[in-house]
């Protein structure tokens, strides 16, 4: 289970301080998949890197497992942080090392013996189905394959939590669809608790159990995707049911004429 309790994230100091996480409390059940939603600026980076504290907070506690890792020193914190593994919109693997070198590398971070090392990154790279690209580099990869080289990174450790920061934001949607249904298939298969960042409903639709809505850097509503399937569902805040409603909400008014090229007259 992560729990957070009152994490608050503050930026700068003095009267140029500004509050990207505002008192947010949580829990999230072992072995499921909770979304993060809300628009652009909301917190929902900040409060997802406060999980693993790559963003250590201003205020609050973070459990995982029980464990309160704010509480914890540099070596403990590096141990418990082996148990987390974090995956982010643009792949973040480094070009000049193959797949499988990206792989072993985060092992190698882990403190993994070096004779483990490559026998645990292809077993990694062969979940996401990517065996066959280990000595690639991310330059000659797609998108989807890159987003899948980066969760056989995150996975190759073993995490008990796997927290996605925009995972499917640089991809087309059919590889969207691709990228979830792993993230689904390892969520079952391996039990991982898994977060996911994100400011698309569909997404959250998609492989969520649970959604947190975020705006201004606190959480304004939680739901249960299954109460999303009732018919009777609505949420209970304006911007849980403006995210819920699919429609692109594109105003066009009057006054765009008077800025026509004369060409379209
Ligand atoms: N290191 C930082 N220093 C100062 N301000 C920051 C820092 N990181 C984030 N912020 C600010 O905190 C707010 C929340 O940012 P965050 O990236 O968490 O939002 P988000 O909901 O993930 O947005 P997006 O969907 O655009 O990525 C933003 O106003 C951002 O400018």
């Amino acid at each position: 289970m992560i729990q957070l309790e009152n994490v608050t994230t503050t930026f700068g100091a003095g009267e140029e301080n500004f509050t990207a996480v505002n008192n947010v409390s949580l829990k999230i059940p072992a072995g499921s998949i909770h979304g993060i939603i809300g628009f652009s600026g909301a917190g929902k980076s900040t409060l997802l890197r406060n999980i693993n504290l790559l963003q250590r907070p201003t205020a609050g506690h973070v459990f995982i497992g029980g464990v309160d890792l704010t509480e914890l020193d540099e070596a403990a914190l590096r141990e418990q942080r082996r148990q987390i593994g974090m995956i982010f919109q643009h792949f973040n693997l480094l070009n000049n090392r193959t797949a499988l070198q990206n792989v072993e590398l985060n092992l190698k971070f882990a403190g993994v013996p070096k004779k483990d090392r490559r026998r645990r990154a292809l077993e990694a790279l062969d979940i996401v189905d990517l065996a066959e690209k280990a000595q690639s580099y991310p330059g000659q990869l797609s998108g989807g394959q890159k987003q899948r080289i980066s969760i056989a990174r995150a996975l190759a450790t073993e995490p008990k939590v796997l927290l996605c920061d925009e995972p499917t934001s640089a991809v087309d949607p059919r590889t969207t669809s691709s990228v979830l249904q792993y993230l689904v298939d390892i969520n079952a298969s391996l039990g991982i608790t898994t977060v996911l960042v994100t400011h698309e409903m569909n997404v959250v639709k998609a492989i969520a159990d649970t959604v947190s809505v975020m705006e201004d850097g606190s959480v304004v509503e939680e739901f249960a995707l299954d109460a999303l399937k009732t018919e009777a569902f609505v949420p209970g805040t304006s911007i849980g049911r403006y995210l819920v409603s699919d429609e692109l909400k594109v105003a066009r008014n009057n006054s765009s004429q008077a800025i026509r090229p004369a060409v379209f007259a």
